[in-house]
């Protein structure tokens, strides 16, 4: 009896001792043999040298769920700022009753995602069968980097606007309202059926524009991965295929081609280094002059909405939120410094959004009584 309860105490104490050794962060063997050993020195042992390639990929996949949920609570804290144009849809819709929507659509990561190769940024049949609805209820205009044919061919509609590199190449609706500087610009010969003029606020650099592609495709061509693309009234130089340590060749060849054409200077996208013209033209200058052209600058009563995803996309926000009328819309699914007062994640978001908004104005006009049977 005096040894079972001896044995009894013994247990209840190495119970113990097991629990705070947990509560240490010690880990017990489930073996027979009791092995602790801190945590730590686990993954420790576990570490790069001994891994297969997928137990690498397995850990780089842990940091990116770390990652992912440090970004995940920043873009939390972002969302506050800058709501869900999805979550706020019915707030967006009260304000606008009544007053004339007209939409701006950026191009690549807003209607096409973003993929590794620009030749095939296609647009999903849905996102056009979408855009095309919204077009039919709303003046709508696409204002891309890309040159304005490149952006009509991805998206292949014929009931909207398209205002190519970033702006500088706009086909829009004859306007006498236009300001007296920018009529010169207007090629008048250039028209769709005396409805649309083309509007190229850069055309004399044109000449200069073809030099600099010649000599940069020269300068490039041996840096592996490295493609030029031709954007009309401006030139981007994409380095997504580029192995890192030739970054900076490449940087230091794009700034040497530069450094004789001062009349053009570098902006940066994603993956890619844009030279455009050093005009004050930009995607809100363009914003701006399809609100003239459709007669709307001035009117009171009208909502811009715009949804980019890009840095050159900040200006037309800014614009927006200058005029006091519309909703900047930022697509982006990590935290980003915008102007833009609301969110969308991505363009399967954007899908969703362009959606409701056609069904809101069809809803809106068909709230005609049913007729029955
Ligand atoms: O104003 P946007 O319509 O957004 O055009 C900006 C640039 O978009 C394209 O490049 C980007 O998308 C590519 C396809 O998804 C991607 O591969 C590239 O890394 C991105 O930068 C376009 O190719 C550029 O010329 C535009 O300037």
């Amino acid at each position: 009896m005096k040894y079972m309860f001896i044995l009894l105490v013994t247990f209840k104490i190495l119970k113990k001792l097991t629990k705070i050794q947990e509560a240490m962060g010690f880990q017990t063997s489930h073996a027979t043999k009791r092995i602790a050993q801190p945590i730590f020195i686990a993954k420790e042992e576990s570490s790069d040298a001994n891994s297969t390639p997928i137990q690498r990929a397995l850990s780089l996949n842990d940091n990116n769920i770390t990652n992912a949920n440090s970004i995940s609570s920043c873009y939390d804290s972002w969302m506050a700022k800058h709501p869900s144009a999805l979550h706020s849809f019915d707030t967006l819709m009260k304000a606008a009753i009544g007053k004339k929507i007209i939409v701006f659509l950026d191009y690549d990561g807003t209607l096409s995602p973003i993929v590794n190769d620009p030749d095939r940024a296609f647009m999903s049949d849905e996102m056009r069968a979408a855009v095309s609805e919204i077009a039919s209820y709303f003046p709508t205009a696409i204002i891309s980097g890309r040159s304005r044919e490149k952006v009509k061919d991805f998206v292949k509609l014929n009931n909207l606007y398209y205002a190519g590199s970033h702006g500088m190449d706009i086909m829009a609706p004859p306007s006498m309202s236009v300001g007296s500087s920018n009529i010169e610009h207007c090629d008048m010969s250039n028209s769709i059926n005396g409805n649309e003029v083309a509007f190229q606020p850069a055309k004399k650099f044109l000449p200069a524009i073809r030099e600099l592609l010649r000599r940069l495709e020269n300068e490039v061509k041996e840096i592996e991965g490295a493609k030029l693309e031709d954007n009309g009234f401006c030139i981007s130089v994409h380095f997504r295929h580029v192995p890192e340590e030739d970054y900076g060749l490449l940087e230091e060849k794009v700034k040497c081609v530069l450094e004789m054409n001062p009349q053009f200077h570098l902006t940066e996208g994603i993956k890619v280094m844009e030279i455009r013209p050093s005009i004050e033209w930009n995607k809100g200058n363009a914003v701006e002059y399809f609100l003239d052209t459709l007669g709307l600058s001035s009117s009171s009563n009208i909502l811009p909405v715009y949804i980019g995803d890009d840095r050159t996309d900040e200006d037309a926000f800014k614009v927006i939120r200058s005029r006091g009328q519309g909703y900047p819309i930022i697509v982006s699914s990590t935290p980003r410094e915008t102007n833009a007062f609301y969110s969308l994640r991505d363009p399967s978001e954007v899908l969703i959004f362009l959606s409701r908004l056609a069904k809101w104005k069809k809803y809106s006009y068909s709230s005609r009584p049913l007729k029955l049977g």
